[in-house]
């Protein structure tokens, strides 16, 4: 099935599970509208921006996971501006994937705050800070294809999208946010009928990264694990291409091949302890 004739099954109507009907629309809306993110510790950047730009702040966070005596993270601080592309490196245990799962909303913090907040030109605040809402990031963990949950590419994408209910307006944003997931991660050339699983790997990646797209934030845990040279160019392409859109932020050992995208980095060191640090090449 070609893209174009893809759009169908969403115009006929979608049934919910993995993301609501609001939930869809917010995304639609916000992709068109809101600007996001931007990098607090330099914002003089922003000096050269005719328009505002948001800019993503994580103040003191720690997180102690129930049960347990010992901070995994320990009073971190990061601030990343829109359509920019942040880097955290660091050894296995230090708490980077934690991290990444308290920015999507899967656990609480003990304490600190993730907030949205934008900055007129002049790199003074034009709004209070906003609460980062999970439905406003996307994640993709470690090895995204082990969860591939439908038959065909087009259910992968659209698993839990509004099917019965939606109204003519919204099986257009669908249709719309079909076509955007599709061209952004470059699947057009794939069948939307084919099974997700018989995709070759460096596919399987861009299938993945389409199921999150939606998002303002888009937090990647070890994007280029388990794929051979060929896939691994593949998706540090993709993401060169998607970072015109979204903010980025990268979990990787994978420092070289990453570094060309990189705007901002900071090592985890172990006991949860986050530094602004250059990519160490
Ligand atoms: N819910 C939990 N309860 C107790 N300990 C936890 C919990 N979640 C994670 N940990 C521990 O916190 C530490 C950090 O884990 P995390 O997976 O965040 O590290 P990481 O830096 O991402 O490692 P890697 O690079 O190997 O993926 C580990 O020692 C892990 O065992």
């Amino acid at each position: 099935m070609e893209a174009s004739v893809a759009l169908s099954p969403i115009l006929l109507g979608i049934s919910s599970n993995r993301t609501s009907y609001s939930h869809s629309r917010r995304h639609f809306k916000k992709r068109r509208a809101l600007k996001v993110v931007s990098d607090f510790s330099k914002i003089e950047d922003c000096k050269i921006d005719v328009d505002a730009v948001n800019l993503f702040k994580v103040t003191n966070l720690s997180y102690k996971p129930p049960g347990t005596q010992q901070s995994i993270l320990n009073d971190v601080n990061l601030s990343l501006r829109e359509k920019r592309f942040g880097l955290i490196f660091g050894r296995s245990g230090s708490g980077k994937t934690t991290l990444l799962q308290i920015l999507a909303g899967l656990a609480q913090p003990t304490c600190g705050s993730i907030v949205v907040q934008k900055y007129g030109f002049d790199s003074s605040p034009v709004e209070p800070p906003k609460t980062l809402l999970p439905e406003k990031v996307g994640i993709v963990f470690q090895f995204p294809e082990r969860y591939f949950l439908a038959d065909t590419v087009l259910d992968e994408i659209t698993f839990g999208w509004p099917r019965q209910k939606a109204d003519a307006l919204l099986r257009e944003e669908l249709a719309l946010n079909l076509q955007y997931a599709i061209n952004s991660v470059g699947l057009k050339t794939i069948s939307l009928d084919e099974n997700p699983r018989a995709l070759s790997g460096g596919y399987k990646r861009r299938l993945a990264l389409a199921v999150q797209l939606m998002p303002d934030l888009l937090l990647l845990d070890e994007p280029l694990a388990g794929l051979d040279w060929k896939a691994r160019a593949d998706v540090v392409n993709l993401l060169k291409n998607i970072k015109k859109d979204l903010t980025i932020l990268v979990v990787s050992h994978d420092l070289k091949e990453l570094a060309p995208l990189v705007d901002k980095s900071w090592k985890m060191e172990l006991g949860g302890i986050l530094k602004e640090a250059p990519v160490p090449l």
